[in-house]
């Protein structure tokens, strides 16, 4: 059963376009009761998504139409998937099922599969050090989806369609290096619809705009509270306003605010405070902030400012829900999800919440329904003494070092790989 379409949703925006048919020709016949995730000869785990878009369950059917193109032409969302590894066309049953972007985590892609191992060894055959053969391993991959979402990017004139690629995290907290590296990792991907992914850091607040004013697309990423935001709205603008470029269309950005992660740090400080007051509160931070974060947003992308680069072609700053995956069992594994939807937005999801939407997902705008009660809940939870600022600096700082650590550890086992491959192959 796909998920019900809201009897209150809105017209379908004649701006709109449909899918591509040549994309929803992919055969995919969505199985909801199909719960298992199986493992991939990659050895990565699968869904029974990408099991069936394999061919090895699929039935050559005609696409299925599911939520997640209702999510687009009726309600202005984007879908897209918080998953990029090998092979990359994986991908396309997700496309033809209405999926709209990616983003990748490229060292979990590579420390979880060994579909990267031939291209590996070539590189160290070759010569290059372990740090150079991550990148090219992440840089093919990341042209390789650029490709299948090109008709996507084509279709919108440049506004969607995007696959976004981190620099380094080792750079999180250097402003230079960050623009350095996002302009050499623009410069060889040489694709038009990348997004360069760089940390909402207040070190990295300034590089995105200058990253923005050398006109190359952003995803600013792990944004946790409404005051850094609001700095990352004001560097994309400023951004755009240094570039001297006479038509800003193509210099588009996403700011991607982590939702899930923000309930899981204030439910553990509720639980502490312990109070039925507190305790009634669990489950309600996240999307209250991110409803917040959609006013913010309708503010910023208004007013004086805002039209005189409209008339350069200048494009918002999408908010970008992402971290939308339930982590704790007893919510309801669409709440990082049907709550926040609303026009130019994008909800990026790993397979669990992907599959959770379109089997029983609801389509229909809410991100800016209830907004006063998100107002309440804000409030009533900063005076049951959650400082929002800090809950932000703690989940980035934790944010920041896991990626550091993860990347850290993976260039570690490629070096190991890397040596242990060499008397054999040099
Ligand atoms: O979209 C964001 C990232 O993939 C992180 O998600 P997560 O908070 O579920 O780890």
């Amino acid at each position: 059963m796909a998920g019900t379409v809201s009897k209150l949703a809105a017209p379908r925006p004649a701006a709109l376009p449909a899918p591509s048919s040549s994309l929803r020709s992919t055969a995919l016949a969505f199985a909801p009761s199909a719960r298992r995730f199986r493992v991939s000869l990659s050895g990565r785990a699968r869904s029974p998504v990408i099991a069936m878009a394999s061919g090895k369950e699929g039935n050559g059917a005609a696409t299925k139409r599911t939520t997640l193109h209702d999510l687009y032409e009726l309600q202005g969302q984007s879908p897209w998937y918080d998953n990029l590894c090998r092979p990359v066309t994986d991908l396309l049953p997700y496309i033809a099922n209405g999926v709209r972007g990616v983003t990748s985590n490229p060292t979990k892609a590579i420390s979880s599969s060994n579909a990267y191992d031939d291209q590996f060894k070539q590189l160290i055959s070759a010569g290059k050090d372990a740090e150079s053969a991550y990148w090219e391993l992440v840089i093919k991959d990341i042209q390789d989806a650029c490709k299948l979402f090109e008709p996507i990017y084509d279709q919108t004139d440049g506004a969607d369609g995007y696959v976004s690629v981190e620099v380094s995290p080792r750079l999180a907290n250097d402003t230079q290096g960050t623009v350095e590296a996002a302009k050499w990792l623009h410069k060889v991907v040489n694709r038009p619809n990348v997004y360069i992914k760089i940390p909402a850091t207040a070190e990295c607040v300034p590089s995105i705009r200058e990253v923005i004013a050398n006109g190359i697309s952003v995803n600013v990423t792990l944004i946790f509270s409404i005051a850094r935001y609001e700095a990352v709205i004001d560097a994309y603008l400023d951004g755009l306003e240094a570039s001297g470029l006479s038509d800003l269309s193509r210099v588009t950005s996403v700011a991607s605010f982590f939702v899930s992660r923000v309930d899981s740090l204030i439910d553990k400080m509720l639980e502490k405070t312990g109070t039925p007051e507190a305790l009634a509160l669990r489950g309600k931070a996240a999307v209250a902030q991110a409803k917040l974060a959609n006013q913010l947003y309708l503010k910023k992308f208004s007013g004086p400012r805002w039209e005189a680069l409209v008339k350069k072609g200048a494009k918002k700053q999408r908010l970008l829900w992402a971290s939308t995956s339930v982590k704790n069992p007893a919510y309801a594994d669409t709440l990082y999800v049907d709550p926040l939807i609303g026009p130019d937005t994008v909800s990026t999801m790993p397979d669990q919440a992907l599959e959770a939407f379109i089997d029983h997902g609801t389509v229909s705008r809410t991100i800016d329904a209830n907004v006063s009660e998100a107002e309440g809940i804000y409030s009533a939870l900063g005076k049951l003494g959650i400082n929002w600022d800090e809950v932000g600096t703690q989940l980035e700082l934790e944010g920041v070092d896991s990626f550091k650590g993860s990347f850290d550890s993976l260039l570690t086992s490629l070096q190991e790989k890397g040596n242990a491959l060499k008397p054999a192959t040099l």
